[in-house]
């Protein structure tokens, strides 16, 4: 299995950092794809482990994806094997994307629950709610979801009780083929969901209230292949700036949207960081300064984003002084707090809050991933803590970081590939 040994290089990260498309936007535009017959194509797709899974389970479906590294050309026309099996939907949660194209289009789809993930119960009961509202009929049975539909959905309303970016695509891309019109309150307005119905209006989609949390839907019988050139991913860019502010260093985020990362960069100028930002690219300076520790909520977009709440952890643990992180989206989304605390920091967890104490300097030492975003936090840990940190369990970080060891080495970081096999 795949590690990284982390040497510090007792230099600031600097320079500048290019960012790739984004994972949690492209995995829902490839799935809308199979909401026409045809070739859709998606530009500036990073190339991760999930956009294969993704490949794979759309290849499942009888789906051909060509194209390059970075654009996938998705020819739906095979697609006639309506089944996501357990063996992927567990892997990826984004899988059961593929359920909302699929009985919308088909009239029938079966689909595996995504099951536990790498922090605790991720519950898809608003997909299904959703999905009802819009006409499906849904089953549940041996772990695996049967919907379906005679003739074309009828369409519906429906009120999301909380904000769910991943029932908001799976609803949506529903409506986009039902018969009527449909009515999604208390949608999601996560930048990924704005991209979808970018997709779906360049595939014939009529949506109203981009932007909003109130969607309205009118349904087309039939809708043809689109064009997307995907977004770029604010977390990834989040999570470079995390690693130039856990130095004390000086990084450019280029290729990337700075209003996408705005409440970061709101929260590292409260810490004292110097931000610049222009119409593709923002730019931290934490050179040499004071930081000063912060209490910060993760929340839906546009606040403070739970995807970058362990990145953000891992700096507030170097911060002299006492932070304080909530997530109010992901109760439990912990894990990385004892991994943490064994490179030296001293966070202390209480239900949903962790106490950050800022040490003077963390500790390298064997440490394991739980999660992508996790993983991403114990590297940047890794690379200001004294002597050697190892990072375990990186196909977790593999999911979503396009090449992360050299976008590390071309900001001054060593961050080394090695496997317990050799
Ligand atoms: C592929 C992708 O885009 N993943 C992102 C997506 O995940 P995902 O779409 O799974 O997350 P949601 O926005 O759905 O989750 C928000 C909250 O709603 C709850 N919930 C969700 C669905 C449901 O049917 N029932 C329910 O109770 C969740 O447990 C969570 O507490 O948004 C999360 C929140 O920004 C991010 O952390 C993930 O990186
Ligand atoms: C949690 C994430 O992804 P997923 O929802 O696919 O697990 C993430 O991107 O941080």
């Amino acid at each position: 299995m795949d590690y990284f040994s982390i040497s510090p290089t007792g230099k600031p990260l600097s320079g500048e950092v290019e960012i790739s498309g984004a994972k949690n936007a492209v995995l829902a535009t490839m799935t809308a794809a199979m909401l026409a017959d045809g070739v859709t194509t998606l530009t500036n797709v990073p190339y991760l482990r999930d956009t294969k899974t993704m490949s794979n389970v759309l290849r499942i479906i009888g789906c051909r994806i060509d194209g390059g590294a970075h654009e996938f050309k998705v020819d739906t026309h095979g697609a006639n094997h309506l089944e996501a099996p357990y063996e992927l939907v567990s892997t990826m949660r984004a899988s059961f994307y593929v359920l909302g194209p699929l009985v919308a289009r088909f009239g029938r789809c079966r689909v595996s629950l995504p099951g536990g993930c790498a922090w605790g119960p991720r519950p898809v009961d608003l997909h299904l709610k959703g999905l009802e509202a819009l006409g499906a009929k849904i089953e549940v049975t041996h772990g695996y979801v049967e919907a379906t539909s005679d003739g074309p959905l009828p369409g519906g309303n429906f009120r999301f009780p909380i904000s769910s970016v991943g029932a908001t695509v799976n609803v949506l891309m529903a409506a986009t083929l039902a018969k009527g019109t449909s009515v999604l309150e208390n949608a999601a307005i996560e930048p990924e969901i704005d991209s979808l119905i970018d997709l779906l209006l360049s595939m014939g989609a009529k949506i109203e209230g981009k932007g909003t949390r109130s969607l309205v839907v009118h349904g087309v019988p039939e809708m043809h292949p689109g064009f997307s050139e995907t977004i770029p991913d604010r977390i990834e860019a989040g999570s470079f700036l995390c690693g130039a502010v856990i130095s004390r260093g000086k990084v450019k985020a280029t290729h990337c949207n700075p209003e996408h990362i705005k409440a970061l960069l709101d929260i590292f100028e409260e810490m004292g960081c110097i931000v610049h930002t222009g119409n593709d690219w923002a730019e931290v300076d934490a050179g040499s300064r004071d930081l000063k520790p912060v209490h910060v909520e993760a929340v839906p977009y546009p606040g403070f984003p739970t995807d970058l709440q362990a990145p953000l952890m891992a700096v507030l643990a170097t911060v002299p002084g006492e932070s304080k992180i909530r997530d109010t989206v992901y109760l439990d989304r912990f894990k990385h707090v004892a991994e943490l605390n064994r490179l030296g920091a001293n966070i202390s967890l209480e239900a949903n809050t962790a106490t950050i104490k800022g040490v003077e300097k963390l500790q390298g030492a064997p440490v394991m991933a739980s999660d992508l975003r996790a993983a991403a936090a114990l590297v940047i840990a890794g690379l200001v803590a004294d002597g050697e940190t190892r990072v375990s369990r990186i196909y977790h970080l593999d999911r979503g970081y396009e090449d992360f060891e050299a976008k590390i080495a071309k900001l001054g970081g060593c961050v080394t590939r090695l496997n317990d096999q050799t």
